[in-house]
């Protein structure tokens, strides 16, 4: 295993159902990783912008989508991207519309989670090591960057003139999956103020904020999900048929704001969760095994190295 020293990438991009790579872009080359939490879904792909920054790339559900959203190896996606230098991560998400006005092949910038996965997903880097550890999590994503994405988004969305509408400050419930949900559960959902919903969020956006990484959601809607009562509840068919279009969107508004979000982390202007683990870590001891600080340095060098 060996660091991508030569040119670091500050952003990290993480593809969902249908972005399987940035073929808008230059491919450089693939970094087969190994972590302390296993491998990543894919090989770390780099991509060069037109001006030679690089991005870093990884398919959440593999390059061929065999990976289901339960097993997605999360933990060593993150600590995979952090390792390698990234500070800010965009996770773009294929979603189920749980509103009326957010219609599939429209795209929403999540600000807050529900979370309603079923506790089988490891959660957390400090799961099974000594160290305990509650990082934040009242602002599930990176408030800062998310505002700074959003006119970004919209400018990106402009420019591809296919008139694709933008939903700001939207609830997203994550749900273990596979199966999608039940009528009842979706108008449920609703109740509880949920607008979005997805398989994949969660852990992804805790792991983010334990690596102090900045943190984004870019969701496409797919579909109605099963609350209209008058419509077929959603199947996966449903969601293939849009998930192309809505993957040429993700590219092109990856390729339009990503040249920037990496100088607006070099000169850091972006990095608020920095820091963010230093009150979370429970006092330390002198009774904890080397192998557990050893393994959290590979994330958090800052605290464990
Ligand atoms: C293919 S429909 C359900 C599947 O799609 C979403 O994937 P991703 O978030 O990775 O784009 C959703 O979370 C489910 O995993
Ligand atoms: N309706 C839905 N439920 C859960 N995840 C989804 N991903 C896309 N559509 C979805």
């Amino acid at each position: 295993m060996t660091k991508d020293t030569h040119q670091r990438s500050l952003v990290g991009v993480i593809g969902g159902s249908g972005l399987y790579h940035l073929d808008n872009l230059t491919f450089v080359k693939k970094l087969e990783l190994d972590t302390p939490w296993g491998r990543p879904s894919s090989a770390i792909t780099i991509f060069a912008l037109p001006s030679g920054t690089n991005v870093a790339f990884i398919a959440r559900h593999g390059p061929h989508h065999m990976i289901p959203p339960s097993s997605v190896p999360s933990r060593a996606n993150i600590a995979a991207l952090k390792y390698l230098g990234v500070r800010a991560i965009i996770a773009f998400s294929a979603v189920g519309s749980l509103r009326e006005e957010i219609a599939p092949g429209h795209v929403a910038l999540p600000t807050q989670l529900i979370d309603r996965t079923k506790g089988i997903r490891p959660a957390s880097f400090f799961e099974g090591t000594s160290v305990v550890a509650h990082a934040q999590f009242g602002d599930p994503v990176s408030v800062k960057f998310v505002k700074w994405l959003e006119e970004r988004v919209q400018k990106a969305l402009d420019d591809e003139g296919r008139g694709t509408v933008l939903h700001k400050d939207k609830t997203l419930v994550c749900m273990e999956g596979p199966q999608f949900s039940t009528r009842a559960e979706s108008n449920m959902y609703r109740a509880w103020g949920g607008d979005l919903i997805n398989m994949s969020a969660l852990p992804e956006a805790k792991l983010a904020r334990e690596a102090e990484l900045s943190y984004a959601i870019i969701a496409t809607a797919t579909d109605y999900d099963s609350w209209r009562m008058e419509s077929d509840a959603v199947t996966a068919h449903d969601v293939l048929q849009v998930l192309k279009q809505n993957a040429e969107t993700s590219k092109h508004v990856a390729a339009y704001v990503l040249e920037e979000l990496h100088h607006a982390l070099e000169e850091n202007l972006l990095n608020e969760e920095v820091g963010g683990m230093r009150n979370s870590i429970m006092p330390r001891s002198d009774a904890q095994p080397e192998e557990d600080i050893h393994k959290l340095a590979f994330v958090l060098p800052e605290y464990f190295g």
